[in-house]
């Protein structure tokens, strides 16, 4: 029996990857993307105050996996090269880092605004965006993509500025999308009970942590995604029925 879903949110919250955007556009169009243009955007940005703060990141992620025995790429202390060996790594295994995801952000940014990226939605998202809004649901979004990065993707979108439909964003700066007190910080920081707030997601893991928080939740399941297990979650293919 599928569990989770009784249609009396008046918030909706998203997920991103595998939910209104392909994983094909993540994993073929903007990991790419932060991966190529990584070395030369630390070239020149290496001093900026925030470029500084993701590198401190991703040194204390760096330290962590060695102290872990983890296989990691070598890096000498402050060298460029190394960063971008261990940021290639973590692009490579998929890790869900706040340090990159936020360096991944500030790449991406040139990409979207000189019009070499345009994201991808899904059909059915702009028409649910309209058709929640309209019906008073207010909308907002939960990611491992840093907010600077999400706010990126629905404003540059290939169906237009999405942005406007977005009451806020949150990224793992709240927390781990796995852990159930992110949601109740999310909730508390939307000011509304968990139980009113809908969570739509791809990962069975997030949707337990939600649940354990109090949400309602969905299993989103569209082509590209990496599965479509939904471990007794109630599921959707798109959001017309939502
Ligand atoms: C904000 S677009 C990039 C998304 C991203 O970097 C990512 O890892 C996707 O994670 P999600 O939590 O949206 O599945
Ligand atoms: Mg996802």
């Amino acid at each position: 029996m599928s569990t989770g879903y009784s249609n009396t949110a008046d918030v909706i919250l998203l997920d991103i990857e595998g939910t209104t955007t392909p994983v094909d556009y993540v994993f073929g169009v903007l990991f790419p993307f932060a991966r190529d243009y990584v070395a030369d955007f630390l070239t020149t940005h290496q001093q900026d105050a925030q470029v500084q703060t993701d590198l401190q990141w991703l040194r204390q992620e760096y330290e962590t996996d060695l102290a872990q025995g983890l296989s990691v790429p070598d890096w000498q202390e402050t060298e460029v090269t190394g960063a971008v060996r261990y940021i290639h790594h973590l692009i490579a295994i998929d890790r869900k880092s706040t340090g990159l995801k936020s360096l991944q952000g500030k790449i991406w940014d040139q990409g979207y605004r000189d019009g070499t990226l345009r994201s991808q939605m899904f059909a059915d998202v702009k028409p649910a965006f309209e058709r929640w809004t309209t019906a008073g649901k207010r909308l907002f979004i939960f990611s491992s993509g840093s907010v600077q990065a999400q706010q990126l993707l629905f404003r540059h979108s290939e169906v237009g500025d999405l942005t406007v439909f977005i009451s806020g964003y949150f990224d793992t700066q709240t927390g781990s999308k796995k852990e159930a007190e992110s949601y109740r910080k999310i909730a508390d920081a939307i000011g509304i009970a968990p139980e009113k707030i809908l969570f739509i997601s791809d990962v069975t893991a997030e949707l337990k942590a939600a649940q354990v928080a109090g949400m309602q939740t969905l299993f989103s399941i569209r082509l590209g995604n990496h599965s479509s297990d939904s471990e007794g979650f109630a599921a959707i293919h798109n959001f017309d029925n939502v």
